[in-house]
């Protein structure tokens, strides 16, 4: 069968989904239902039945969703199911923040590689990994088999450093800093801006 074409907002929506039923799934609830998804993320359970139905038949009429079961599905939709390595470029405030956090969180999307040009972080560690200089980046990315780059460095060095994330065969960079990327067509890029969030927010303050 054809996979149809889907939309970027069914692709954010995924995770979503996936970190609330992995709540239940650490709860030992074994089912539930589009209705239940709903109300728990306030979404339109229409919404979520046909935003999962794009992918396959998972639920049961009356019955509703097996959480295990829809928790591996929707690891597999997004490649989670598989260790996707990640470089993490700039191991400043946010880096090291950043790299800390996922240690924590993820098993299989994970940072194995943190990069800085400064002498004085090089060879210091953030849990078992050692900061490499920048120079080794694309023999790491290579031998590693690492496939997302995370900017954490200045504005002024995102492009140099996305340049070489690109060069090195990387296919998903996530962008940390405020600046537009120019990447070719292969490569995803994903901008994240606590600033221009809180812009946005603003907006429907009154
Ligand atoms: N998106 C957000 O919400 C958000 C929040 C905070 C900071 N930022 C951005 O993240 C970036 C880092 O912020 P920070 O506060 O951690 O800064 P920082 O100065 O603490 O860290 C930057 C790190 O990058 C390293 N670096 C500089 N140029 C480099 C290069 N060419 N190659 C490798 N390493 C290099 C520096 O040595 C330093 O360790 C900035 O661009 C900042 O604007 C974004």
């Amino acid at each position: 069968m054809k996979t149809p074409k889907i939309s970027e907002a069914v692709v954010r929506r995924l995770p979503v989904y996936l970190r609330y039923l992995q709540q239940l799934q650490d709860s030992n609830i074994r089912t539930v239902s589009s209705y239940e998804l709903g109300q728990k993320l306030d979404m339109n359970p229409a919404q979520i039945r046909k935003d999962l139905a794009y992918f396959g038949e998972f639920g049961r009429k009356g019955i509703g969703y097996e959480v295990g079961y829809l928790v591996e599905k929707i690891k597999q939709i997004l490649k989670i199911d598989r260790h996707l390595n990640c470089a993490l470029i700039g191991a400043g405030h946010l880096g090291i923040a950043l790299s800390n956090y996922n240690r924590f969180t993820q098993e299989k999307l994970c940072i194995t590689a943190i990069f800085d040009n400064s002498v004085d972080k090089i060879g210091t560690e953030v849990g078992t990994i050692k900061i490499q200089p920048l120079d080794e980046i694309e023999r790491t990315i290579q031998d590693r088999d690492i496939l997302i780059g995370i900017i954490t460095v200045p504005a002024p060095e995102a492009q140099k450093v996305a340049d070489r994330l690109v060069g090195s065969g990387v296919k998903g960079i996530l962008n940390f800093a405020p600046v537009s990327l120019r990447v070719p067509s292969h490569v995803s890029v994903r901008n994240a801006d606590l600033t221009t969030e809180l812009q946005t927010l603003a907006y429907y303050i009154d």
